[in-house]
């Protein structure tokens, strides 16, 4: 069975993206991800997601969209990576967990070493962001 992971992507009022890197000696290490983790036993995808943002950001979540579902099969194991995008949080995001973290632009996206897995995930964000744009435009914003 794969691996459950409950993913944030995490946007800023300039619609940047918060990246974080794993430490460099676990699974993926060294590569920057979106912020998450594994859901523990009995916990809902949306449960999970809210306590690994407040464990590793220290933030609360209070308006998340599901984008994608990834199933992706690593040599250590298969991943179903459940990935939302949080909209808007409570608090200021912190690296808690001592990981390097970064806000970047959509259009630089590319210049980061993501998990193979991620790369759908990357594709789908660029249009929901691009989608977002085109109706915040028509209402004027
Ligand atoms: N959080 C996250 N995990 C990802 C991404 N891409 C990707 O392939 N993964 C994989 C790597 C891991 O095999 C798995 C996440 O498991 P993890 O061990 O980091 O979960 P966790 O935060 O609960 O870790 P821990 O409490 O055990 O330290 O999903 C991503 O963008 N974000
Ligand atoms: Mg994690």
């Amino acid at each position: 069975m794969a691996l459950q992971v409950a993913v944030g992507v995490v946007l800023n009022s300039r619609r940047e993206i918060l990246l974080t890197r794993r430490a460099v000696e676990v699974h993926q290490g060294g590569l920057w991800e979106f912020p998450g983790g594994k859901l523990e036993p009995g916990e809902t995808v949306l449960e999970a997601l809210g306590r690994e943002l407040r464990e590793e950001l220290g933030i609360e979540v209070t308006k998340s969209t599901p984008l994608l579902e990834v199933r992706h099969d690593y040599a250590e194991g298969s991943v179903l990576l459940d990935v939302h995008i949080v909209w808007a949080f409570e608090g200021s995001p912190q690296a808690l967990e001592g990981q390097p973290m970064a806000w970047v632009r959509q259009e630089a996206l590319d210049d980061y070493a993501f998990p193979a897995a991620n790369m759908p995930i990357i594709a789908a964000l660029r249009e929901q962001l691009a989608d977002s744009e085109l109706s915040r435009s028509d209402q004027g914003a």
